[in-house]
């Protein structure tokens, strides 16, 4: 499967890494109509948390959606394996036939944390409790081996080992090195084997300018973007109404960037209208689908940003729903598709 080249541009600088990003509250905004934050216990008994754009916050318990997700889970679950490590984008082997997506976010935000959940193995990559742990570009294969086809190996083109290629990187910000920005921001706008970026942002804390900058290089670079939330179980007040409130800044802030934009970078083409809410590195979690709440739908979303089908559909939610809170819009996996 063959990524299509992406039209490029330019990206801006990078904040300065000397000067700590400053959090900025985000703009007020009003409160979604139906809120299930009452109903919500703790993000471990969820296997699918995310706010749509509409602003309704879904959260779908693990026994609902395990036999829709379980598959997707099956699928990163199957043979994860670090391939290599990458201080520029010169360092990347050529690759033609594998997508990949791009783990992004501040230092100690849980990407490394992230990508240990998605693939339901804790000891993939490293994770550290002080900021600065992850200092290089680290390439982790997906999935179970594919088939190439002869025809596809051409020469120079390695067999590919994984369907899909994760690649964890440094956190921008407190303790990240000055290079950080160059060699990133490269791969973002030359790599044609990418498919999308994860941003990872903290439920702990605000929106960051680093963040806004973050998005505004994905914007510029015609990089498809997928938000997400993590450490939902540390959110200072209730998860939810935590967890809400950052997604619709985010949401703000992506229309926002969206009108600037020189692409086709929009909502739905551009950036994924859903932000995922996920507990990655949360101790005591359920692991009934990987390790940490909110990883179930995550999971399908990123296949969804790879271009990989497994022919599985998201769940319905039940005609009857154990809690009315639950009602809203949902949006299937079928609404997310690209569109071309
Ligand atoms: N409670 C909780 N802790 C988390 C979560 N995700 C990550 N952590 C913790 O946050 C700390 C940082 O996690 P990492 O995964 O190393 O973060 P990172 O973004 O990879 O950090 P750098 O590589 O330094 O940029 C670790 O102590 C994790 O255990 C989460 O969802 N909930
Ligand atoms: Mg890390």
């Amino acid at each position: 499967m063959a990524p299509s080249p992406r039209s490029l541009k330019p990206a801006p600088p990078p904040p300065q890494p000397s000067s700590p990003p400053t959090p900025s509250s985000p703009s007020p905004s009003p409160s979604p109509s139906s809120s299930p934050e009452e109903t919500l216990k703790s993000p471990s008994l969820y296997s699918d948390i995310f706010y749509d754009a509409s602003h309704h916050l879904h959260a779908t318990p693990s026994s609902q959606t395990i036999d829709s997700l379980a598959p997707i889970e099956t699928f990163f679950r199957k043979n994860p394996r670090f391939l290599y490590s990458a201080a520029a984008l010169k360092d990347h082997p050529y690759n033609p036939l594998t997508p990949e997506v791009v783990l992004l976010g501040a230092s100690n935000v849980g990407k490394s944390s992230f990508l240990n959940a998605l693939v339901s193995r804790s000891g993939t990559a490293r994770v550290g409790p002080r900021p600065g742990k992850t200092t290089l570009m680290n390439a982790y294969g997906v999935g179970p081996a594919p088939i190439t086809p002869k025809k596809d190996l051409t020469p120079g083109t390695h067999k590919p080992t994984h369907p899909l290629i994760v690649m964890d990187t440094p956190g921008y910000g407190f303790k990240s090195k000055a290079t950080w920005g160059k060699s990133i921001v490269e791969y973002l706008a030359s790599r044609k084997a990418l498919r999308g970026a994860i941003v990872l942002l903290s439920s702990e804390k605000k929106l960051l300018d680093t963040d806004r900058w973050i998005l505004k290089t994905l914007a510029d670079t015609n990089t498809r973007t997928l938000a997400v939330l993590t450490k939902v179980d540390k959110a200072k007040g209730r998860w939810s109404v935590v967890g809400s409130d950052m997604a619709r800044a985010l949401q703000e802030e992506l229309r926002a960037l969206e009108v600037q934009s020189d692409y086709e970078w929009s909502e739905g083409s551009g950036w994924v209208p859903d932000v995922y809410l996920t507990a990655a590195g949360m101790r005591g979690a359920s692991n009934t689908l990987g390790n940490g709440g909110g990883m179930g739908g995550v999971r399908a979303a990123i296949l969804e940003m790879a271009g990989i089908d497994l022919g599985v559909k998201r769940a319905k939610t039940p005609e009857e729903p154990q809690n009315k809170s639950y009602e809203g819009k949902i949006v299937s996996f079928d609404d997310l598709q690209w569109k071309k």
